[in-house]
């Protein structure tokens, strides 16, 4: 993919450095510019001072340049330690922010681009490359005191070193004080930014084969170091012994080789341009000096123009090695980039209709689903109907497509061929937001996070405490939430807070179901709501399903099958199709039929010896 002009990679990262950031900006103007001018100026007073001392040595100017010198650089320090420790605070928030700002485009996608592979695999890139190499938005944050600091030093020492021009108009006497002799001394200077810049230019190519070496090196290392320390995969690592297994992958996805390389290289190069730098300071020192000594420049402007001189050439070649970092980081803007540019499918499909008033049907029109890359369809010529107040039940074996068809109802993925309605019209053509308004859905892999119960029923920050009491009680949650010191307001898990409660998997599983009733949405969806439930819990929901449900369409989908025998309205699926539909009597009287095969199934379980 071609990568974009550094100028526009870097106007709109600066534009999101400001937006996470916001005074960042200018304060680092601020800090580079006190940072760069504060030496100068010392240089500057000093100068004045050795030429009154060595000159008409008046007192009173003497004491004034002394106090000048002091008080500026007294306020310049004052205003760069506020200034920095503002900096200070934005630099350790920026990280945050910036990771904040990655997980909120995350939570926009469509969910289709989430399970795209490819697209993960971008941004583990992008947080590999900025966590583990601070590239990316990061670089242009820390880079742009690098970058400012030693222009204004430029500046400065331009600024100085101007009277060394003036001044050698006049005493031309020889070689020495001649202007062919500065422009030699100038050519000189020049002559060593090309070697500076192919020196930064190599280091810059080891750099990124450093980085590059094996792409996936710093994604392995983020997830390890995330599933090492996972909750979720404790269990799984100590039954599996998999520490080993990471180990290995940890071994195998470093690219070291390349940093010693790079780090013996910059050590080198660091040799060679201090070895180069003393070279030009000497050649600087005995120019001046010979200058001074033929009665050019006042003994105090010796100092100020060698100042100038060595800051200047610091300052160009420190621009060199900053401009190098720009253009390196700029195919990992180019990374975050194209993450912020992912298509917006689901605003894009989302038309603007309202939900309806009233009554509600869904129907399933021929709809094909295949899921991205996949050969086999999931779901296949399927034609459903589906009516407010219904209860289905849809059952049948792993991978017959049930939780692909919520999906597909939610919107969370677009039929491939067909279409679904809602009263009629394709449903990509509702409001995406009101659509999802809708539906209360509980599906299997549910998560709660680790905020306080009552947030978690609403989903919110603020609730209706009664409410969520009376869903929580509802789904049968009502008795551990009594013993619940903190009741609603407990925290869930000890992320957040030391007395937070850690709960069953089935107790999170009747939270999820609480949270589901309070949204009260028409179209209540259950997948496996009791896989977690002890036997009297799933027992106590099913018997009052009805009560629970209310007026509302309830779609429910579920391996025991005896618990789908309070619907209206059973729907087996295999391999992606619906292959019965009815009552369960029905549906059992059918001897030859899948139904009848898996509730024989499980039903001999349940017949005594
Ligand atoms: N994200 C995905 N990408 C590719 N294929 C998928 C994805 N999710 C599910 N599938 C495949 O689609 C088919 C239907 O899966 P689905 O999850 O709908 O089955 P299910 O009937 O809900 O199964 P279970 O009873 O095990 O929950 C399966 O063959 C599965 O492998």
């Amino acid at each position: 993919m071609k990568t974009r002009s550094i100028w526009h990679n870097l106007l709109r990262g600066y534009g999101i450095v400001n937006r996470l950031t916001p005074t960042y900006i200018p304060l680092a103007f601020v800090t580079s510019f006190i940072k760069a001018v504060q030496p100068f100026a010392v240089l500057f007073f000093s100068a004045r001072i050795i030429n009154e001392l060595a000159g008409a040595r008046d007192t009173g100017r003497i004491v004034l340049y002394a106090a000048l010198a002091v008080g500026i650089g007294f306020i310049l320090k004052a205003l760069n330690a506020v200034a920095t420790r503002r900096i200070a605070t934005l630099n350790s928030t920026l990280w945050a922010r910036f990771y904040f700002f990655l997980g909120n485009r995350y939570m926009q996608l469509n969910y289709d681009q989430i399970e795209d592979a490819a697209n993960n695999e971008l941004l583990a890139d992008i947080e590999a490359k900025t966590n583990g190499n601070g590239l990316g938005i990061l670089r242009l944050h820390w880079g742009l005191p690098e970058l400012l600091q030693p222009l204004f030093e430029l500046g400065a020492s331009i600024a100085l070193v101007a009277g060394m021009f003036a001044a050698a108009s006049s005493h031309e006497q020889n070689f020495v004080t001649s202007p062919l002799a500065t422009g030699l001394l100038f050519m000189l200077v020049l002559l060593i930014l090309p070697f500076t810049y192919a020196i930064k230019k190599r280091e810059q190519r080891i750099l990124q084969q450093a980085i590059e070496v094996n792409p996936k090196a710093n994604t392995y290392i983020h997830f390890f170091g995330d599933y090492m320390q996972a909750k979720n995969a404790a269990k799984d690592i100590r039954l599996y012994r998999q520490a080993p297994a990471i180990e290995e992958h940890y071994r195998k996805s470093d690219g070291l080789s390349y940093w010693y390389k790079f780090f013996d290289l910059l050590g080198k190069n660091n040799a060679l341009a201090a070895a180069m730098n003393a070279a030009l300071a000497g050649s600087v020192y005995l120019f001046i000096g010979l200058r001074a000594l033929y009665g050019m420049y006042p003994v105090g402007s010796v100092v100020q123009y060698i100042g100038a001189v060595t800051g200047a050439v610091g300052a160009l070649a420190a621009l060199i090695g900053v401009l190098g970092n720009y253009m390196t980081n700029n195919r990992y803007l180019d990374l975050v980039f194209r993450y912020l540019d992912l298509p917006d499918n689901m605003r894009k499909t989302g038309g603007d209709r309202q939900i309806p008033q009233g009554e509600l049907a869904f129907e399933f029109r021929d709809v094909s689903f295949k899921y991205p890359g996949a050969d086999r369809y999931a779901i296949e010529r399927l034609n459903m109907k589906l009516h407010v107040g219904q209860r289905l039940a849809i059952v049948g074996m792993n991978g017959s497509g049930k939780t692909t068809l919520i999906k597909l109802l939610c919107r969370l993925y677009e039929p491939t061929e067909g279409m679904i309605t809602l009263n009629g019209v394709d449903i990509r053509e509702y409001d995406h937001a009101s659509y999802m308004r809708i539906f209360s859905v509980v599906f299997q892999d549910f998560m709660l996070y680790s905020f306080s119960l009552g947030q978690n029923v609403a989903a919110s920050e603020s609730y209706d405490a009664k409410l969520a009491e009376e869903c929580l009680a509802t789904a049968g949650f009502g008795e551990k939430l009594k013993e619940m010191q903190n009741g609603l307001q407990s925290y869930l898990h000890k992320d957040f807070s030391d007395d937070g409660v850690e709960i069953s998997g089935g107790e999170a599983q009747k939270v999820a179901l609480a949270r589901a009733l309070y949204k009260n949405a028409p179209f209540v969806v259950l997948d496996e709501p009791t896989a977690a439930l002890d036997p009297i819990a799933e027992f106590e929901i099913y018997s009052r399903f009805h009560e629970i449900i209310g007026g509302k369409t309830a779609i429910f989908v579920s391996h025991r099958l005896s618990s789908c025998r309070f619907c209206h309205d059973i729907a087996v699926f295999h391999e992606g199709r619906l292959i019965q539909r009815g009552s369960h009597d029905e549906l059992v009287g059918d001897r030859g039929g899948k139904y009848a095969e898996l509730w024989n199934a499980q039903a001999q379980y349940y017949v005594s010896a």
